[in-house]
Formats: C-alpha cells, sequence, structure tokens
C-alpha cells in the first residue's frame, strides 16, 4: 500500500493508495465512531455502496445518502438536504462522515462534515482520477449560481483512502477530466512529469501509467497544501487554469463542461496571457495538441466576453475587484498577477475568436 502524510495545522493525516481498499476501510480509521454516515452519488452508489458498507459489523450504526451525480448537485440545496439526512439519521458530534465519490461528493460532504454540528470528523473515498486532487488539502465547498464554490471552508479530512481499482469504471470523459489536473501540477512543478504526460495517449493508457502519475500528482498536491494550507501564498499555484475555468463552468452552466475540461481550456488561456504579459514563449503548442489528440473539447459556443469578465472578478483570488491570474514564467515557475480589466479583455477576445464556434 502506498501511504503518503499530509500535516495540516489541525492534525496529520494519511493519504492510503491501494487497489480494493475500499474492503479495509475501518482498519484505517483513526479510531471507533458513535455512527457512520456514507454520502456517496447515484452512479458510485450502484458501483461500491455495497462494497463499502461490507466494512461495518451488525452492531455499529452506519446510514448512507445518496445524492443526484454532477456538479449541479454541489449546491445549497443538496447541502441543507445531506444536514437534513444527518439530523433525523441522529448523527452527532462523535460521528464518522464518509464521502464516497468523485470531486462533487468530496467537496459537498466535506462542507457538511464542516458545518454539522461545528464539525465532525470525515474521511474521503475517492473514486475519480480527478478526486486525486480533490480530496487531498481540505478545501470543501458549494457552488453559487453566480460563482464556483463560493460558499465553503478549509477542512481536512482525517484520512484518504483512495481505492484505484474503482478507476475502471471510469468514462472516457473523467479520465480526460482528472488528466486535465494532473496537467496542472506537472506544469507548476514538475518539467519531466509534463514530458511524460505529453508523451501519454489517455486511450492506450495502462494502470502502472495510471498509479504513477496519480503519485506523482498527490505528492506535487500534498506539498503545496503542507506548506500553505490556507491559500496565502504558493497554493494559488494550483489554481491555475482555473480562473476562466471556473468562469466558463458557471457561465455555460454546472455540467456542461467537466471540471478538467474547463480547467484545460483556462490553462490554455493562462499560457497565452503568460507569453504575452512576460514575452516569453511557452509550449502552448504541445499543450493544444496534447488536448487536441485526446479529445478534450476545445471549441465553445458563442458567450458573452462581459459575463465571463464577470463571472472571473467572482474568483476566490480576485483583489478590489481586479482578477489575479496564475501564470507561467517557465514550467515549474509560477506567479499570482494582477491583470487589468483592459489588457484581460483584449486577450480573452483574441482567445476566444480561436475557440468560438458559431
Ligand atoms: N476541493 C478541491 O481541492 C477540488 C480540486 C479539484 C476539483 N474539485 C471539484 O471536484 C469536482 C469535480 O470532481 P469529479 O471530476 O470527480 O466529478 P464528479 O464527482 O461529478 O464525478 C464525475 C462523474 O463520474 C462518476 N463517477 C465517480 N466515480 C466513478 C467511478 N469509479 N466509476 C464510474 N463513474 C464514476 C460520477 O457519478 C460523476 O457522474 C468539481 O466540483 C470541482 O470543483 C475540488
Ligand atoms: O487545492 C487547491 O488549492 C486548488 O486550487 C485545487 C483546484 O484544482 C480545485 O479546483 C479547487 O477547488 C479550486 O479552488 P477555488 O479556491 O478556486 O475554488
Ligand atoms: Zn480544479
Amino acid at each position: 500500500m502506498e501511504k503518503l502524510f499530509v500535516q495540516t495545522s489541525t492534525h496529520p493525516y494519511f493519504i492510503y493508495t491501494e487497489e480494493d481498499i475500499r474492503f479495509s476501510i475501518t482498519e484505517l480509521l483513526p479510531k471507533n465512531y458513535s455512527s457512520y454516515f456514507i454520502i456517496t452519488d447515484d452512479v458510485v452508489a450502484k458501483l461500491y455502496l455495497d462494497d463499502c458498507l461490507q466494512n461495518f459489523s451488525q452492531d455499529q450504526q452506519v446510514a448512507h445518502s445518496i445524492i443526484p451525480h454532477g456538479e449541479q448537485t454541489k449546491s445549497v440545496d443538496t447541502y441543507y438536504q445531506l444536514l437534513t439526512d444527518a439530523l433525523s439519521y441522529g448523527l452527532d458530534r462523535q460521528s464518522l462522515i464518509i464521502a464516497l465519490g468523485g470531486g462533487v461528493v468530496g467537496d459537498i460532504a466535506g462542507f457538511v462534515a464542516a458545518t454539522f454540528m461545528r464539525g465532525v470528523d470525515y474521511i474521503q473515498m475517492p473514486t475519480t482520477i480527478l478526486a486525486h486532487d480533490s480530496s487531498v488539502g481540505g478545501k470543501v465547498a458549494i457552488n453559487h449560481e453566480l460563482g464556483k464554490n463560493l460558499i465553503g471552508s478549509f477542512y481536512p479530512p482525517k484520512a484518504v483512502i483512495y481505492d484505484t481499482a474503482t478507476l475502471t469504471t471510469l468514462a472516457a470523459r473523467e479520465v480526460r477530466s482528472g488528466y486535465a489536473e494532473l496537467m496542472k501540477e506537472a506544469l507548476i512543478r514538475d518539467e519531466s512529469f509534463f514530458h511524460d504526460l505529453l508523451g501519454t495517449s489517455l486511450a492506450a493508457l495502462t494502470n502502472d501509467q495510471l498509479v504513477s502519475h496519480l503519485q506523482s500528482g498527490m505528492a506535487i498536491k500534498a506539498e503545496i497544501v503542507e506548506a500553505d494550507e490556507r491559500e496565502s501564498g504558493i497554493r494559488k499555484h494550483l489554481n491555475l487554469g482555473h480562473t476562466l475555468g471556473h468562469a466558463l463552468e458557471a457561465e455555460l452552466g454546472y455540467g456542461k463542461l467537466t471540471h478538467g475540461e474547463a480547467v484545460a481550456i483556462g490553462m490554455l488561456f493562462a499560457l497565452r496571457v503568460s507569453e504575452k504579459l512576460f514575452s516569453i514563449n511557452l509550449p502552448y503548442d504541445e499543450l493544444y495538441n496534447w488536448l487536441e489528440q485526446n479529445h478534450y473539447p476545445l471549441t465553445l459556443k458563442r458567450l458573452n466576453p462581459d459575463l465571463l469578465l464577470r463571472k472571473m472578478k467572482s474568483d476566490k483570488k480576485s483583489v478590489h475587484n481586479k482578477v489575479h491570474m496564475v501564470l507561467v514564467k517557465q514550467i515549474g515557475q509560477i506567479q499570482d498577477v494582477e491583470v487589468p480589466d483592459q489588457d484581460l479583455a483584449l486577450l480573452l477576445d483574441t482567445f476566444l475568436r480561436e475557440l468560438v464556434i458559431e
């Protein structure tokens, strides 16, 4: 079993990664809890809920709630429903919440844990490639119509239990989505990882490749969140591609693009802006070609740039209503830069012309 340690301001935790580890949850928990509340979505429930329930004996109190799959579920309504469920199941402060699913389940279940009775323990059981990122670091949130993850908290889990066997059932689109965040981690920290990914065909991905990429990605993520848990400095680097990415997700309607697809377009934009503002050349074409060869959607319907800009300003990195973008000086060298409105409008307009179809 692979074990990665993460220190936080409140407690340390481990990320356990292994095939079929979903059958050994209770051995990895820090203590016995008064009750267990599994939160999952309808797709994951059909595949893996029974396997998780098998971990518990008859005399343990275990409840579960199944939420609809997809980004639209990361809403205040679902959040409220989950709190109601937790209350009606009789959860108390010694209960454990188990987030079984992708980033949507992880983010909303984590936010329920952060706020139920002012905070109860929870663990992450990621089941998507993308959730190698979302399950680590304790950012938990729900969306607002006006922007992504605008209601949330920093609330680290007590453990991350990552069963890589569950990734075999992912749709190709979700594999792509997860690889966008791996590409992001490579761009911000590790040039050889970046070239390794550029040489990877997602259609021909082997299990060994996947596991090695996940280990590299999680090591980068863990190192950054340990150094800057609450995003006052270098954690912003993990937001590469997200300023435009999140704006696209909200403006197009949650779930139209997957998070990773939106971040992929956002990373291309961040590279273009970096090239212009720093007068340098970056591997834009290499990234674009890799995304195209792996069938990422790289065209967009016509969007109102003013509305998109407004959404970019609702990003949590904005200060005094000015957009801040995470930019690339060279692979592994990242800078958070305030981009003046006029420059941004011009750069966005040019960029969108390359991508927009009628
Ligand atoms: N907290 C963070 O640090 C952080 C980091 C990155 C992304 N996120 C958030 O994560 C979310 C995206 O996460 P995601 O891409 O995992 O999306 P998701 O949770 O919606 O999962 C994608 C789809 O795959 C299905 N699925 C999940 N596991 C499966 C499996 N093993 N087999 C088959 N189908 C499976 C789900 O039902 C869903 O339909 C976004 O809301 C994003 O904002 C958060
Ligand atoms: O962990 C982080 O920090 C990240 O930025 C990881 C991102 O991949 C993730 O999408 C995160 O939720 C975005 O954070 P936000 O603060 O912009 O909502
Ligand atoms: Zn992300």
